[in-house]
């Protein structure tokens, strides 16, 4: 069927250099072009609303320029999906409030799962991490992961810290979340969500620390994005070989599918966004009991299993407007 013949969609997007190379990949483009979507490049730094017709925006970038561009656009043409609103993408930007989206959550789940979130304070003050005081509330325990408050898309922002003690607490710079380590088997579950579309996978974590060690581990070990270090084979097999045993992550159960679907809608509703993943941890003394850690807007979909047609199908419902944007 030729494609001049049927009515032709454009997605126009504004993603970072980096962003841009890994998402938007000739095999998207083309499974696009293929259900008669263009995908045009945007500029940012230019009045949208000169750079031919869009049928639906995507974004992810968070400069002022960039956020008034958008808003000016939205504001003319309000019947063109933006996905997502920068206002609700903000919320991601700080692991307090993105984690209160969990905590708010209404709903229950029907078959005995449960879901929370692990027990975190922030710190503000750079004299409760020097020792200055009571750095830990009454309820939360030794060893803690630090992490930037920030979320804001930075290296800085993913440089994070498994800290055992009080000395441990010296190395880090307010402001800080400090959320209590939980025991999760040395697996997370990577949650996908495109609009209605949810897929999870497994991938490496930290591995579980033992009460023994707990006991005498001193200071702190400082990490970063470690489920992305260890989504790789070469890493996989490192492991193996360094733990003696057989961690591949084939005989871990994944979370049930109905339960990660509630719970992906009750967030996609509750956040009013379409594009987002969250990492989801099992504790390791209940298995029916779920933490969130973290939430990402427009995470690296091309890591998702036929990331192709799942994200061609989704622009088809924004363009074609079958599905209203959250
Ligand atoms: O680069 P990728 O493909 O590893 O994707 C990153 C995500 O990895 P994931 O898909 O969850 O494995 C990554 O997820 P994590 O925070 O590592 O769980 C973030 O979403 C990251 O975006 P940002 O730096 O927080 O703005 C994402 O980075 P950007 O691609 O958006 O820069
Ligand atoms: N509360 C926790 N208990 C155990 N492991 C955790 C906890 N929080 C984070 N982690 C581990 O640290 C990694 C990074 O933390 P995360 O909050 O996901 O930050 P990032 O935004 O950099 O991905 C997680 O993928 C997981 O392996
Ligand atoms: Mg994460
Ligand atoms: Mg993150």
């Amino acid at each position: 069927m030729a494609d001049s013949i049927k009515e032709r969609y454009t997605v126009g997007y504004a993603l970072a250099a980096k962003k841009q190379h890994s998402f938007i990949q000739p095999s998207l483009i083309e499974h696009s072009r293929r259900r008669g979507i263009d995908l045009i490049k945007l500029d940012p730094a230019k009045p949208l609303s000169e750079q031919g017709r869009l049928d639906c925006v995507i974004h992810k970038l968070y400069d002022a320029v960039w956020k008034e561009n958008l808003v000016a656009f939205r504001d003319k043409f309000p019947f063109v999906p933006v996905v997502d609103s920068p206002e609700a993408i903000e919320r991601l930007h700080n692991r307090v409030s993105m984690l209160e989206v969990i905590t708010q959550l209404t709903f229950s789940v029907s078959d005995g799962e449960r879901f929370g979130v692990p027990k975190q304070v922030v710190v503000m003050d750079e004299s409760v991490l020097s020792g200055g005081g009571a750095a830990l509330g009454e309820e939360l325990k030794f060893p803690v992961i630090a992490k930037p408050l920030d979320a804001d898309g930075s290296a800085r922002s993913h440089k994070m810290f498994l800290i055992y003690d009080q000395e441990g607490m010296k190395i880090l710079k307010a402001p800080i979340v400090l959320q209590e380590f939980v025991n999760h088997g040395g697996v997370i579950f990577k949650v996908y969500v495109v609009g209605d579309y949810v897929k999870c996978v497994k991938r490496r974590s930290l591995p579980d620390i033992s009460e023994e060690k707990i006991g005498t581990a001193r200071g702190s070990l400082p990490f970063s994005q470690i489920s992305n270090l260890t989504a790789n084979c070469a890493q996989e097999e490192k492991n193996r070989e360094e733990y003696g045993e057989d961690r591949s992550l084939e005989k871990v159960e994944m979370p049930p599918t109905s339960f990660l679907e509630e719970l992906a809608k009750a967030m996609r509703e509750s956040m009013g966004l379409n594009l987002f993943n969250f990492d989801v941890i099992r504790d390791a003394r209940d298995a029916s009991r779920y933490l969130v850690i973290d939430i990402n807007y427009f995470p690296g979909y091309a890591k998702m299993p036929s990331y192709e047609p799942v994200l061609t199908e989704f622009f088809w419902d924004m363009v074609t407007k079958k599905k209203s944007h959250v």
